[in-house]
């Protein structure tokens, strides 16, 4: 055989092998043991770092500064995991369009997100970025109480001095400026996410959110539900000072794909677009109804940008994607080199045992641990989201 012909063959072979390699990979993603090992690593992770954090608790006292600071840096350990599963694990893409002067401020300064919320895991490609700009460990929003008893998630918000709500204002009111004037002197720099729809999207609510706009006399809106104003203006109100801008973000997946974490889980791969627009704090109306009707015009601005995305199929302007960080990766290798040797310990001494009611017990303990978590994954289905939003007017109901 000619010797150019040879380097072709066995480069033929070797990409061969390379295809069945990944081929095996992306199986060996979908088996239930991995997703069994992977929820153990996460829920005895979290809960360990969870108890650290209680272990904080006399710090507050003595020194706060320092109490977040490690909470923040106890935090990422947890959420990092998650992002580590998005970029390693599924090998999902992020890119970000964004104004190249625009740039340079991220993760250099305090700022309000706001982002539509169609997509079940619109918070994990919120979190990528963070990561990306360093603000992971410290990142906040204006989330629903029932997210606060999420074991893991929820408790580790807690010491993050998250800002929680009942979607109710006249209960919400007071405590949500409460926790909003204990941020103004966080020693880390933060990106506070707020969904200011309040819910995720689903036709039905877009159509009752559309009866509310033209009762209202506003825009109707064709990609976003009616933006809820008060949580926005009371954040810009009482944040004045402390963040300064607002990044209007809007986030897309290519070629019409439906993200789950179920789907990330499995190791499925997906691209999310991800369009920031930096608007300067200053820029915002003070006064309250004026400040509601800027941000009613930037959700109709938000929608045709939306439009654009479903004609062109990506957004205008040019990408600046920041680069994939290690840290998640080496953090979440780190709990599971830590936590595989306790596992194939206890796994060991169970069989040696022979015990048919201790290994009964296991059994039990797994198939409840895995209900446990299927049942924290499901707080991020659509389908088994709120009705708030599903009634117009003023007759808000949580679910
Ligand atoms: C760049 C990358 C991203 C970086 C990411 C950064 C950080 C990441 C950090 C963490 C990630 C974790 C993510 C976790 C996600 C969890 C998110 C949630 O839980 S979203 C749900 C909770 N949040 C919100 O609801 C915020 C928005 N809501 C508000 O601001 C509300 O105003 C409120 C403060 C919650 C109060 O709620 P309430 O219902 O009482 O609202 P309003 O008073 O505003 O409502 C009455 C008002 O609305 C009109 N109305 C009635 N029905 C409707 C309807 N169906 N649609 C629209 N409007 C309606 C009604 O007529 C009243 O109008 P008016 O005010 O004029 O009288
Ligand atoms: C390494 C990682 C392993 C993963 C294993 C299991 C992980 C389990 C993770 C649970 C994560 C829980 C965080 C929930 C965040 C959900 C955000 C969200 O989207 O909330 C919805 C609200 O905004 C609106 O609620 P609705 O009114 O639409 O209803």
């Amino acid at each position: 055989m000619p010797s150019n012909a040879k380097k072709v063959a066995f480069a033929e072979a070797g990409e061969r092998s390379w295809c069945s390699t990944m081929e095996l990979f992306r199986l060996f993603k979908m088996q239930f043991i991995c997703h069994l090992f992977i929820c153990y690593v996460f829920l005895v992770s979290g809960l360990i770092v969870n108890f650290l954090q209680l272990c904080t608790l006399p710090l507050w006292a003595i020194n706060k500064q320092l109490a977040r600071k490690v909470n923040c840096r106890l935090a990422y350990c947890i959420s990092s995991q998650m992002v580590a599963l998005l970029e390693w694990w599924s090998g999902t893409e992020c890119t970000l369009y964004t104004d190249p002067e625009s740039y340079p401020f991220y993760g250099k300064e305090n700022a309000i997100v706001i982002l539509n919320h169609n997509f079940e895991i619109d918070f994990l490609c919120g979190w990528t970025f963070c990561e990306r700009f360093g603000v992971l460990g410290s990142s906040k929003v204006l989330a629903k109480k029932e997210l606060a008893f999420v074991p893991v998630i929820g408790w580790m918000w807690y010491f993050l001095e998250i800002v929680f709500c009942k979607r109710k204002w006249e209960e919400d009111q007071k405590t949500v400026v409460q926790s909003l004037q204990r941020l103004k002197d966080y020693p880390e720099n933060f990106w506070f996410l707020l969904y200011c729809e309040g819910t995720r999207f689903t036709q039905k609510k877009h159509k009752i959110s559309m009866e509310v706009a033209e009762k209202k006399g506003l825009p109707k809106l064709k990609y976003h539900l009616l933006p809820r104003t008060k949580g926005f203006c009371v954040t810009v109100q009482h944040l004045r000072g402390t963040v300064t801008a607002v990044y209007d973000s809007t986030l897309n997946f290519r070629n019409n794909q439906i993200p789950t974490l179920l789907g990330i889980l499995n190791g499925k791969k997906y691209h999310a677009d991800l369009y920031v627009r930096r608007l300067p704090l200053d820029s915002i109306p003070e006064n309250e109804a004026e400040c509601a009707m800027w941000l009613h015009k930037l959700y109709q601005e938000k929608d045709e940008l939306q439009e654009k995305y479903s004609l062109t199929g990506c957004f205008p302007g040019p990408t600046l994607t920041p680069p994939c960080r290690p840290w998640a990766l080496l953090n979440w290798l780190f709990w599971i080199l830590l936590l595989l040797f306790p596992l194939c310990l206890l796994l060991l001494r169970l069989f040696q045992s022979g015990s048919t009611f201790i290994i009964f017990t296991t059994v039990v303990l797994c198939f409840a641990a895995s209900l446990g978590v299927r049942w924290m994954i499901g707080q991020t289905e659509i389908n088994k989201g709120s009705s708030y939003g599903n009634k117009g007017g003023q007759l808000n109901n949580n679910a």
